[in-house]
């Protein structure tokens, strides 16, 4: 982008000290300066007429936490490794979608950071960024990610959302089977520090474990600049739901409402899955992902991509459509766009409700990525 390249000259003599908040800077001012108005493909367009303009990739079935609304203590059966997509594979689906009127990926998993050439990756999806791709994403536990965060920055990452579930160092051992509370921590104040906007902090709510934080973590956003979301507890393959442990998002707001009576209603992005509130004159804001209580299907712009390769078209739905077995048979991408084009008219108006949910067949969520 020519109007950008002094900019960009400028910011590589800059000391180290600024260099990565100089590069957010100019990744927003890049992206502002896509042309809005390209038309969107039918083939991203569902029969509900929603078009999907966010795909989620997955990037590996691994993970270095064990939450335990996410997996199953004993762990989950991994794909062989050579049936996870490799790093070509990923950027020619991107592009694709790209070219059909994607504008958001998110990187997720597992936990993305563990995938060991994750930079290079993410570099090369910024090349995608003159096809109309603006927003390059990623939700992660937070604990590898601290060193790995400049280099994600300049390699072209402009929006993260971290997952914290307690602010209670013993209560994150329990909840995540694993140590690592104050790298997470580090990591908000360190994406903070590098200018990155919304950062979004994921927060699974439970009745009976993290339930009474909610008022902590609305105090939270009282001096830090971090938009908190409380996830509504979702039933997926081998986590042990049950209804008793969703604490529906009415209630969460009734009891933040009886300590801070002004929580008010912020208006939301059109797309967005959380419902945004805050306390007026705190810094940060509270949202609330309510796929239990109030789904938010008839505004889904959301496909998948899962680590081994298949399209899924809906979080809560278990038709999957296998891309990697098609590129690996040579199909040309004409013949996947009409693969992918045939999913997304199947896919339904909404998920099947909660007391169907519970009894479908689907994947571990960490073979899924949220
Ligand atoms: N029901 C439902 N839940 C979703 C969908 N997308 C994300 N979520 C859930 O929302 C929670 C937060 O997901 P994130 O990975 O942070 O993604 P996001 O909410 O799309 O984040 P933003 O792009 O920042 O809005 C996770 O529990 C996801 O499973 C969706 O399409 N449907
Ligand atoms: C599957 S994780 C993958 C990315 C990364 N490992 C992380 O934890 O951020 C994506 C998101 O799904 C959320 N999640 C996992 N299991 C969930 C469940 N049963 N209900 C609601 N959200 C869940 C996590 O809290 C996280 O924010
Ligand atoms: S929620 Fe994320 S960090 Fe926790 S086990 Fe699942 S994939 Fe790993
Ligand atoms: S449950 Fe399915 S249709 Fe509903 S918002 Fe999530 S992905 Fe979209």
């Amino acid at each position: 982008m020519p109007a950008l390249a002094q900019e960009e000259d400028t910011i590589a003599i800059l000391p180290q000290s600024v260099k990565s908040r100089a590069q957010v800077l100019l990744q927003s001012a890049r992206i502002a300066a896509i042309d809005e108005e390209r038309p969107f493909s039918p083939i991203l367009t569902d029969n509900f007429a929603r078009q999907h303009t966010y795909l989620r990739i997955s990037l590996t079935e691994k993970c270095n936490l064990r939450c335990t609304y996410c997996m199953p203590a004993e762990g989950v059966e991994l794909s062989p490794k050579d049936n996870i997509l490799t790093t070509p594979e990923i950027i020619r689906i991107a592009r694709l979608f790209v070219s059909e009127g994607v504008t958001k990926i998110r990187l997720t998993g597992g936990e993305p950071t563990v995938r060991k050439d994750i930079n290079d990756l993410v570099a090369q999806l910024g090349e995608l960024q003159p096809l109309g791709l603006k927003t390059i994403a990623m939700t992660s536990n937070g604990i590898a990610l601290k060193r790995k965060l400049p280099s994600l920055v300049a390699s072209g990452m402009n929006l993260l959302n971290l997952s914290l579930d307690t602010l209670d160092r013993f209560k994150f051992e329990l909840m995540t089977r694993r140590k690592g509370f104050e790298r997470v921590m580090e990591t908000i104040d360190d994406a903070l520090a590098l200018g990155m906007s919304p950062v979004k902090v994921n927060c699974v709510v439970m009745r009976g474990t993290n339930d009474k934080e909610v008022l902590d973590f609305v105090e939270f956003t009282r001096n830090k600049k971090v938009d908190i979301r409380f996830i509504e507890y979702m039933p997926f393959g081998g986590n042990k739901w049950k209804e008793n442990k969703l604490v529906p998002y009415q209630e969460l707001i009734e009891n933040i409402r009886a300590v801070h009576p002004t929580f008010k209603k912020l208006t939301d992005d059109p797309n967005d899955t959380s419902k945004a509130f805050h306390v007026p004159g705190f810094a940060g804001q509270v949202g609330f992902i309510t796929s239990m209580s109030d789904h938010f299907c008839g505004t889904c712009n959301r496909l998948r991509i899962t680590a081994d390769g298949n399209l899924k078209v809906c979080l809560f739905g278990n038709t999957e459509v296998s891309l990697r077995d098609m590129m690996r048979e040579g199909k040309t991408d004409e013949e996947l766009r009409q693969v992918i084009e045939m999913a997304v008219k199947n896919k339904k108006k909404q998920h099947a409700g909660m007391s169907n949910l519970v009894n479908m067949k689907n994947r571990p969520m960490i073979l899924i990525g949220g």
